[in-house]
């Protein structure tokens, strides 16, 4: 089982008894405030393999079946890299650039305002003379 809250993603129950299978993944960000046992206890079982976690804090069966309802998708145990956790590294890497792009571009004309200015200025002053 996978946990997931906003950005960061844990690793919880498989889908069977074999924990080598496949691993569900939650999407429990709504959940953390309603969480009896305390947000941090689930933030803190994410990013990695939760069943344990989950398992022994001993929940009842209502509480699985209110788990399953945060259920997004089935990971198959091979892949050992939460693939939203590389997508979203990736995606702030591109955000960074593509941001300082975009305000070169926003605000380029500052610097041209000020040498404008600079050379009015100048011109004037030495008609002046
Ligand atoms: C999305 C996943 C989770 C759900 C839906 C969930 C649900 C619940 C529910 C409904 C309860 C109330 C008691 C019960 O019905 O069993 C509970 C209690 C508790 N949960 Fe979770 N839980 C989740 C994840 C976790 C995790 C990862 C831990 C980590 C250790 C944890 C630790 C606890 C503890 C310690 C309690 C007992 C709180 C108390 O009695 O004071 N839970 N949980």
């Amino acid at each position: 089982m996978l946990l997931e809250s906003h950005s960061i993603k844990a690793q919880c129950c498989p889908t069977n008894s074999t924990k080598e299978d496949s691993y569900m993944v939650y999407d429990v960000t709504s959940y953390l405030d309603e969480h009896p046992g305390g947000d941090d206890v689930v933030l803190a079982a994410t990013g990695k393999d939760a069943t344990d976690d989950f398992e022994d804090a001993g929940h009842s069966k209502s509480a699985k079946e209110l788990l399953r309802t945060f259920r997004v998708e089935e990971l198959d145990a091979s892949s050992t890299i939460i693939p939203e956790l590389e997508i979203s590294s990736k995606k702030e890497a591109t955000n960074y650039s593509q941001k300082l792009m975009d305000l070169t571009k926003q605000y380029w004309t500052i610097p041209m305002a000020i040498v404008g200015i600079s050379v009015v200025v100048g011109f004037l002053y030495l008609r002046k003379k």
